[in-house]
């Protein structure tokens, strides 16, 4: 994981929030001519829900390999604004990832294996992850024996075993009927905020964006690159009342507009 060299400073005039992470000016060029991204200037504030939402292609998950450390800048810059240590930045894929081989907590004791440091104390922190996803009763089962919901609450207790600062989610529910990715929505939120962690998603769906953020922002493709930034209001905590509510649709309205413009204008709100 990555330590910080730079501060940056906080961007409220209170100071009431400070800055977890600045890409500045950043371009990505894969060979010779796939500008993946141009000039990405975006900040995470510490405690941000914050998603990327765009068309394909429009480098939503570069720029999340990139925060991850998993890939570097061609040009610009990521600075950090607070120290970053082992275990202080996780990330989440589409895919769960687990080891088919492996149980349930240990897949979930992971990083813990990896870093050398399994101890009992681990062993709680992984059995306190399972209970708060709901999987308490499964640390024996194999992932073969889960649901795909299930599976991916494994993922993000492994994500969130170390307390990280920052985690990072690609499309984690893309896969996932509809009535699960509520429901893990609704339980994502929940985490985060007993876990007091920040949060930048990567997501296609509007309706997902703006349900669980405090902002957005809207990318386009060729190149890929930031069109808009949007807020999102509504308080904290979020339940299926504003899911339903005039507010959440208005919201919606506004993030499927500025999405029909990164696209060109040719597709609405999906
Ligand atoms: N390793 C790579 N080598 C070459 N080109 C790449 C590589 N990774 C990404 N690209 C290209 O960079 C552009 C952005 O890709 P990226 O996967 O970041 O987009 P995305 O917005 O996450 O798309 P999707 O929503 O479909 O996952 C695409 O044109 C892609 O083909």
């Amino acid at each position: 994981m990555r330590t910080a060299t730079h501060t940056v400073p906080s961007a409220t005039a209170d100071g009431t929030s400070r800055t977890l992470l600045a890409m500045q000016n950043v371009d990505k060029i894969f060979g010779a001519d796939v500008v993946a991204l141009r000039n990405m200037t975006l900040d995470v504030q510490e405690g941000d829900f914050l998603s990327l939402l765009g068309p394909s292609g429009c480098g939503k998950s570069t720029a999340l390999r990139l925060i991850a450390g998993l890939s570097q800048p061609t040009r610009g810059a990521i600075r950090w604004g607070t120290p970053m240590a082992d275990g202080d930045l996780s990330v989440v894929f589409q895919e769960p990832t687990l080891m088919p081989w492996a149980t349930v907590i240990d897949n979930v004791l992971l990083p813990f294996r990896i870093a050398g440091s399994l101890t009992d104390e681990a062993r709680d922190r992984a059995r306190d992850m399972l209970a708060r996803v709901g999987l308490a009763a499964f640390e024996g089962a194999y992932p073969r024996e889960l649901s795909g919901g299930m599976k991916m609450r494994v993922s993000i207790a492994r994500a969130l075993v170390t307390r990280p600062k920052l985690m990072l989610m690609d499309e984690p529910f893309a896969a996932l009927d509809e009535i699960t990715r509520f429901k893990l929505n609704d339980d994502l939120l929940q985490l985060k905020d007993s876990m007091d962690c920040t949060v930048v998603f990567v997501t296609h769906s509007v309706f997902e964006s703006v349900f669980l953020s405090n902002r957005i922002v809207i990318m386009a493709a060729r190149p890929g690159r930031v069109i808009r930034e949007l807020a999102v209001e509504a308080p904290y905590p979020r339940t299926e009342a504003f899911r339903t509510s005039a507010e959440y649709a208005a919201q919606c309205r506004a993030a499927s507009d500025a999405l029909h413009e990164a696209m060109g204008g040719d597709v609405g709100v999906h």
